[in-house]
């Protein structure tokens, strides 16, 4: 038994100190909202993010960060993307020996263009610093807290700690696989919410199942060609990481960017659409930052730059999709041999 501090009480966070709490850990849960750390230790309940869950005893509720990550040698990082610099500095502050931090999150930054586990290691003196894990695949946080099965990766430069992390948090009903390519596990995670957007797009629309499975393996394409630019094995996006979660991400209700596509196929503003969900939207920001980089190391995303103008210059979503398939004429299988495999 392990004390582990979880960072972030969203649905995403709650639903991993699930995961913790079944395997025998003591999980201690920081979220800045009292009444919530309050209803987590008094209801055992988290309510607002993952409704109709009751949560194991042995989840503690902290709304001090301090307290949090006291005499604990695993921290799992569960926030948003653009909340991490800030939780980062704060707890650089608190850290009085070496951990190792898992991320559990999906996202680039604008403008650096920085994975997380680059942003931790930026922000996280060495010598508080034993591994970075990632944790990311096919995985809503509605099913694994009802114990849905459910596999996901981990990945990390550090061998020893990739394997304890993965025994840590696998059990029957959460199958753990080991990935060392970090770059890939990381991109596929954070690309396919752009994807999914799409995807919510298309159906918001009206369109039908063959757009849909065009959007996911053109998505795929073009995932994959960032991806391997940026020095990873294109193999990982046939993996969990990358087709997996873009499977469920564009397939599944639960999907926020899937949602929020949806809404914005439907005709609605993104500000409204961003209020509406009230939970974390991160395909808009790594929208902003795929297309930046992707620019920048001369990639060609097509899906990425419609989705970018839908969303930062109010393209007409309908406009968006018909130029995609107005597209010049390309092939298919050159695409991924000659400029993605050489
Ligand atoms: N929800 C899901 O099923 C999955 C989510 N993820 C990823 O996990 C990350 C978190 O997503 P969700 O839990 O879904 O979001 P969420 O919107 O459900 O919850 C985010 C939580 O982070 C908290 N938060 C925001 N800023 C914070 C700060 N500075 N310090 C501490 N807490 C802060 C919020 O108060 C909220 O409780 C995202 O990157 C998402 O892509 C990954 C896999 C599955
Ligand atoms: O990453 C996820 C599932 O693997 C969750 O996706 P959403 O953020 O779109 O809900």
């Amino acid at each position: 038994m392990e004390k582990i501090a979880v960072i972030g009480a969203g649905s995403w966070g709650t639903a991993l100190a699930i995961v913790l709490a079944d395997n025998g850990h003591h999980v201690n849960l920081y979220g800045r909202r009292n009444d919530q750390i309050q209803e987590i230790n008094d209801k055992h309940t988290n309510e607002k993010y993952l409704p109709g869950i009751t949560l194991p005893h042995n989840i503690f509720g902290l709304s001090s960060l301090r307290h949090a990550v006291e005499d604990v040698s695993t921290i799992v990082l569960v926030t948003p993307t653009k909340a991490m610099r800030q939780v980062l500095s704060d707890l650089k502050q608190l850290l009085t020996k070496k951990v190792t931090i898992v991320h559990a999150s999906k996202g680039i930054e604008p403008e650096t263009h920085k994975r997380i586990s680059e942003m931790i290691e930026e922000e996280i003196p060495s010598e508080y610093l034993n591994a970075v894990v990632v944790l990311s695949g096919p995985s809503h946080a509605e099913e694994v807290s009802r114990r849905m099965p459910t596999t996901v990766t981990v990945s990390s430069n550090n061998a020893n700690a990739q394997e304890l992390i993965q025994d840590l948090f696998i059990n029957s009903n959460f199958r753990v696989y080991t990935n060392a390519d970090v770059i890939g596990v990381e991109l596929g995670g954070a690309l396919k919410n752009i994807i999914a957007l799409g995807a919510g797009l298309a159906d918001g629309l009206g369109h039908g199942d063959n757009a849909k499975a065009a959007l996911i393996t053109r998505g795929l394409a073009e995932i994959a060609r960032l991806g391997t630019k940026m020095g990873a094995n294109p193999l990982t996006f046939a993996g969990l990481t990358g087709i997996g979660d873009l499977i469920v991400t564009c397939t599944s209700v639960h999907s926020r960017n899937w949602r929020a596509g949806n809404m914005l196929g439907k005709g609605k503003k993104l500000n409204d659409v961003l209020e509406d969900m009230g939970m974390a939207v991160e395909g808009v920001r790594t929208t902003k930052a795929a297309y930046q980089l992707a620019k920048n190391v001369g990639v060609e995303m097509p899906i990425t730059e419609q989705i970018y103008e839908v969303l930062f210059n109010d393209k007409d979503p309908k406009t968006a999709l018909d130029e995609l398939m107005a597209r010049g004429k390309t092939k298919e299988l050159e695409d991924f041999s000659e400029k993605l495999f050489l």
